[in-house]
């Protein structure tokens, strides 16, 4: 087998016109890995394939380096010859048009060459470099004398996410002690390459940082003008962080490839990689610092869920989302809402994020009724979703007359939307109905939970939200509600094993998202990246 050469390029720059944004969006992009491995799946490619796959992306690999490691520690590398990475690479370039390309684990001089003069043949993809140079075990996975050649490579990505040790190493500095030197550090660097920077929190302790970021994790997008916008982030109680750095470049990768906006890239992905760090003790993989739970937005083993006992869907998937019904009833937002404590802007952005979503949820109902089996189930549908743009957006303009909301879709809207688009764009209508079931079922579950609190309070008319309670209690909705879970349990007897696994999926999926669109309005963050720019 003939192993091709790349001509040499010494020069190669980005064309600043293909800036910010990628060349081309795709719904389903095509993202390729360039990086190590780790046969235990918590970093490396492993990590990567799976992060890419939990963001809607098709995942590819090319490995630089093989490498014995598990979450203890690295025990060797196995780095093959150059011309065999170059014969990979080329292999995927010759073949499949890449829209994203992560890199990460380059390890040593020859292959950091091999990768920069491959480059060029995926001109328009979004490139994303991580500059790996040390495990989170503290073992060196880039050879020392090769840190000026991957510091030459910066300036050919569209952003590279080193940590702050890497950060440090790349500008040959000292590692930034507090929050505020980091971010300056990630200006400088940004300036000298051209290239953006990820500055990321995650190797800060609370009492280095400024009082506005203790106790969190944040992380910041600097550009080459040297603007700076900071992602706040919770930092979660675990040991289990082995790989969030390669998960979190292959999903900034996959969703800018998508989205072409990194602000929103960043703050989804953001909030994803917090899921996937609270459910990592769950996963229970190996005895030092294990992976994060990748796949957390569904639950494990939908197929051997599908019950054998001809239980209706109805009661599965309502026991399978009782976690997500009880933190819902939980969230700050909603007991808020019931206290009437709740302050009007959030209130205000929630309403005109409802409306926004309403809008695209008519037209997949309106998607369901075309594919509805049954003419009583096509009106259904048809009535549900122009009950959605009359009386519910109405509801909203009403309320929303007078106050300041945001104009464009949240993070969280636009999230489930694209969900709930995806489902009718599958042609199944038992998981589309599977997928619009929780708007219904846990909006009427959540207005019937707060309208007893409040009728049981003495239904006080001065509570500032009592004609809300009284509009998502009403006996009708329950009416709709009930129909919709009774078309859902028939369309799932009908199904075929496969649709039945996906109808719970398509079911699970949305009510997280419902989980976290009344999360949505109490976080800072998510309300500002809604805002018209
Ligand atoms: N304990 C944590 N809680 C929440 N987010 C974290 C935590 N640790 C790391 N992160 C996030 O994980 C990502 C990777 O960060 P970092 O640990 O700094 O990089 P690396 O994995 O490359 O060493 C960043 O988005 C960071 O904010
Ligand atoms: C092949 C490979 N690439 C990168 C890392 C760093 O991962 P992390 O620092 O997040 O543990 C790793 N351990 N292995």
């Amino acid at each position: 087998m003939s192993i091709r050469t790349l001509e040499e390029h010494t020069q190669h720059t980005k064309d600043p016109s293909s800036l910010p944004a990628p060349a081309r969006l795709r719904t389903v992009p095509r993202v390729l890995s360039v990086a190590g491995t780790d046969p235990t799946g918590g970093a490396g490619i492993q990590a990567d394939l799976k992060s890419i796959g939990a963001h809607g992306g098709y995942g590819m690999a090319v490995v630089t380096s093989l490498v014995a490691q598990n979450t203890r520690g690295v025990r060797s590398v196995h780095t093959p010859p150059s011309a065999f990475l170059e014969e990979q690479l080329l292999a995927v370039s010759d073949d499949v048009t890449i829209d994203a390309v992560k890199i990460g684990m380059l390890g040593d001089v020859d292959t950091i060459r091999t990768v920069r003069r491959w480059l060029p043949r995926v001109a328009g993809a979004v490139v994303v470099l991580d500059p790996v140079m040390v495990a989170t075990s503290g073992d060196r996975l880039l050879a020392a004398e090769a840190e000026d050649e991957l510091r030459a490579l910066v300036p050919l990505a569209d952003l590279v996410t080193p940590n702050l040790a890497e950060l440090a190493v790349l500008l040959g500095e000292p590692v930034a002690p507090d929050w505020d030197t980091a971010l300056d550090q990630g200006k400088r660097l940004a300036a000298a390459t051209g290239t953006s920077v990820l500055v990321k929190g995650g190797h800060l302790v609370a009492r280095t940082m400024g009082d506005a970021e203790a106790g969190g994790c944040p992380d910041a997008l600097v550009d080459s003008s040297g603007s700076v916008l900071v992602v706040p982030g919770a930092r979660v109680d675990t040991r289990n962080t082995h790989g969030t750095g390669c998960s979190l470049s292959a999903a900034l990768a996959t969703v800018q490839a998508r989205t072409g906006d990194w602000e929103q890239s960043l703050v989804l992905v953001k909030d994803w990689l917090r899921g996937a760090l609270e459910r990592a003790d769950e996963l229970e993989v190996g005895g030092g610092n294990g992976p994060i739970h990748h796949f957390h937005q569904f639950s494990a083993g939908s197929v051997q869920k599908v019950p054998q006992d001809g239980r209706p869907f109805s009661e599965l998937v309502w026991e399978l989302t009782s976690g997500h019904r009880s933190a819902i009833e939980t969230l700050g937002f909603v007991r808020a809402l019931g206290d009437g404590s709740l302050p009007d802007g959030q209130f205000a952005y929630y309403l005109a994020q409802d409306a926004l979503y309403l809008g695209e949820y008519s037209r997949v109902l309106a998607r369901a009724s075309a594919l509805a089996p049954t003419e009583a189930e096509q009106q259904f549908w048809a009535k549900s979703a122009l009950n959605c743009l009359e009386v519910e957006s109405e509801l909203h303009r009403t309320w929303l007359a007078g106050r300041e909301a945001p104009g464009r879709q949240g993070p969280v809207t636009k999230a489930y939307v694209d969900h709930l688009l995806a489902a009718s764009g599958n042609g199944s209508y038992a998981v589309l109905v599977a997928a619009v079931l929780p708007c219904f079922w846990l909006y009427a579950h959540v207005g019937n939970v707060l309208h007893a609190q409040w009728s049981d309070a003495g239904a006080d008319r001065a509570h500032p939200y009592a004609d809300w309670m009284e509009t998502y209690a009403d006996p009708a909705f329950a009416d709709a509600t009930a129909r919709a879970i009774a078309y859902a349990d028939s369309a799932f007897e009908h199904a075929s094993p496969v649709d039945r696994a996906a109808m719970i999926n398509a079911f699970e999926a949305s009510a997280w998202y419902e989980h976290e669109f009344f999360d949505a309005p109490t976080r800072p963050d998510l309300r500002e990246s809604a805002k018209l720019p």
